[in-house]
């Protein structure tokens, strides 16, 4: 089964992938943010890095997907559909350009999507769905510092943006929405793994 997190910053998307991988073994393919050679310089400045950074992501992103072509059960921790979200939110905050934003979604549209075939085909898709004050209040408690500075406004566009992606495209994907508001791990995984053994019956030992 190929399970996919979705979800804004600080939703719980990777401790909800590591607590699936433990139950079902299936390897997880995490956001690409470690080796990530843009990522200190895009909290400090978006406009000047927005695009960069976001030209490693789709590429960081492609890889994985090949690679995980090769592979029936895999979990991704965030997935390649949500790029173009954080770039709607530059555009909207001004920190892409119109003519940059049109670029990305042309290059997106024409050259990455037609480029992925079913390799972006995900069995579920897990949308973990919060409050932006949650949300920041899960950013503050981690305290990855390139975070801490963002400004309000950026983690409350990011987040309207999410719910606008997934009310646009329930039908296309198939979806299971989780209050992540809450911190009771064992609830919403016991939801999650109820999904899953309803899909698959044979994974439930
Ligand atoms: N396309 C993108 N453009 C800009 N920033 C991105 C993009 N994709 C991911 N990021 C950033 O990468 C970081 C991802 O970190 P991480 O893997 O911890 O995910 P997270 O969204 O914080 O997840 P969690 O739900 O686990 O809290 C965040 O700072 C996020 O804003």
């Amino acid at each position: 089964m190929r399970i996919a997190l979705f979800g804004t910053v600080g939703a719980g998307k990777s401790t909800i992938s590591e607590e699936i991988s433990k139950i079902l073994k299936y390897r997880i393919f995490p956001e690409p943010i470690d080796n990530n050679p843009y990522f200190d310089d895009y909290y400090k400045d978006m406009e000047a890095n927005v695009f960069k950074m976001q030209i490693f992501m789709l590429t960081a992103r492609s890889k994985q997907l090949l690679e995980a072509k090769k592979l029936e059960n895999v979990i991704f921790d965030r997935t390649i559909l949500e790029d173009p979200i954080f770039v709607a939110v530059n555009h909207d905050l001004k920190t892409m350009s119109d003519i940059d934003y049109k670029t990305y979604n042309d290059f997106y549209e024409n050259v990455i999507i037609p480029n992925l075939g079913n390799r972006s085909e995900f069995d579920l898709v897990i949308y973990l769905k919060l409050s932006t004050d949650k949300a920041i209040e899960r950013i503050r408690e981690r305290g990855r510092v390139q975070e801490l500075e963002t400004p309000r406004e950026y983690w409350e566009v990011l987040n309207n943006r999410y719910d606008d992606y997934y009310e646009k495209r329930k039908s296309m994907f198939n979806f299971l929405v989780i209050d992540a508001e809450h911190d009771d791990l064992n609830k919403k995984m016991e939801i999650i793994m109820n999904k899953i053994y309803s899909m698959n019956p044979s994974l439930k030992k």
